[in-house]
């Protein structure tokens, strides 16, 4: 069956229909990673956009259950050059096209991905309607697509109540914004017990369960939006417990102590972006997905200072906090897909707590 993919600027696109053929509006964002389809499919932080993958043959070793980094996928749309039809791997247990399917995912193949991520990277990420409908009107798609925003993506995605993943080691609270199971996985792998809070937990719930430790998570949308979250977050703050916060996480920690974010103009989605650790001046190679970033100019230096920064284009990568048992990063260090380069940093985190129950 037909699909087309149309964009905010007029551009459209026709090739072929996968997974679901309803109808969706979404915010439509590139990926650079050759393989991980699946774990960007599930990854929460997608929630309210359409990934297009720049890797021209997607799905050549199906669906493996056991990668996936939450319980279904969250992307709203999926766009590939060529979707694989003969999938081969000893791990393979389905097709994209089914896993699609079955879990109402609409999305298009058989376009040329090139074409539409050099309107992306020259435009900006825009927003896009992926359609079978031959006889759409213009005008109601354009109307659609200009009304079209990210709201609280947050709250969609969180778990719905806590759960716990026993270890013998840290007791660490892990703050779901949206997390991709191997935040918890590679706590837990390092002897950790977690903790996994929903989003809308209070602080003083997570402070009173006494945890050696807190992780802000990974999570979809535009950090400015999850209010609530934030001012939880500047009581977490305010504790001396240590706390490590990945990309979401990130961001809204430096909103609790008075930063600022803004949106980029394409984001940064991939398994090779190049972050330069300011202290040691070594770059380490990352997996990244984020569309926003915090302003370095807003930091106020006795608060918060640059850890890292994106080689690519200088932007802000990751932040330590003055006087506190706080470090961030915007990228990956879980890294799935992507290069496990930083997944040093949790055994970071390990030693903070280890020092801070030390001390
Ligand atoms: N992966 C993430 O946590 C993404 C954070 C945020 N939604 C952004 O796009 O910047």
């Amino acid at each position: 069956m037909k699909a087309f993919l149309i964009l905010e600027d007029g551009h459209v696109f026709t090739g072929r229909s996968i997974g679901s053929t309803r109808e969706a509006v979404s915010e439509i964002v590139f990926n650079t990673s050759m393989t991980g389809y699946l774990e960007v499919l599930t990854d929460p932080s997608y929630a309210g956009q359409a990934v297009v993958m720049t890797y021209p043959l997607i799905g050549n070793y199906g669906i493996c259950y056991e990668d996936m980094e939450s319980e279904r996928p969250w992307v709203d749309g999926f766009i590939v050059r060529e979707l694989s039809r003969m999938p081969s791997n000893f791990r393979c247990e389905d097709t994209i096209q089914n896993f699609l399917e079955k879990n109402d995912i609409p999305g298009i193949c058989g376009i040329d991905t090139r074409a539409l991520t050099k309107i992306l990277r020259e435009s900006g990420t825009m927003n896009g309607m992926i359609t079978t409908n031959e006889n759409y009107d213009m005008d109601e798609v354009m109307k659609k697509l200009k009304a079209y925003s990210t709201g609280d993506e947050v709250s969609k995605v969180t778990c719905r109540e806590k759960s716990v993943l026993p270890g013998a080691g840290y007791k660490v609270a892990l703050l779901d914004l949206g997390a991709k199971r191997n935040i918890a996985r590679s706590l837990n792998e390092r002897g950790c017990e977690v903790t996994i809070y929903p989003s809308f937990t209070t602080a003083e719930e997570i402070i009173a369960s006494n945890p050696d430790g807190i992780m802000l998570s990974n999570g979809p949308g535009d950090p400015k939006a999850c209010a609530q979250v934030i001012k939880e977050i500047r009581k977490l703050y305010e504790t001396d417990i240590p706390i490590f916060a990945i990309c979401l996480g990130h961001q809204l920690m430096a909103l609790a102590t008075g930063a600022d974010t803004f949106k980029l103009k394409y984001g940064h989605r991939g398994g090779n972006h190049p972050v330069k650790d300011m202290e040691t001046g070594r770059v380490y190679i990352s997996s990244q997905n984020h569309g926003y970033a915090v302003n370095p100019e807003s930091l106020d230096p006795k608060v918060a200072v640059p850890a890292f920064t994106n080689v690519n284009d200088g932007t802000n990568e990751g932040l330590k906090y003055v006087g506190k048992n706080i470090f961030t990063v915007q990228y990956h260090p879980e890294a799935c897909p992507g290069p496990q380069d930083s997944s040093y940093l949790f055994d970071r985190f390990l030693k903070m707590m280890e020092e801070k129950k030390n001390a």
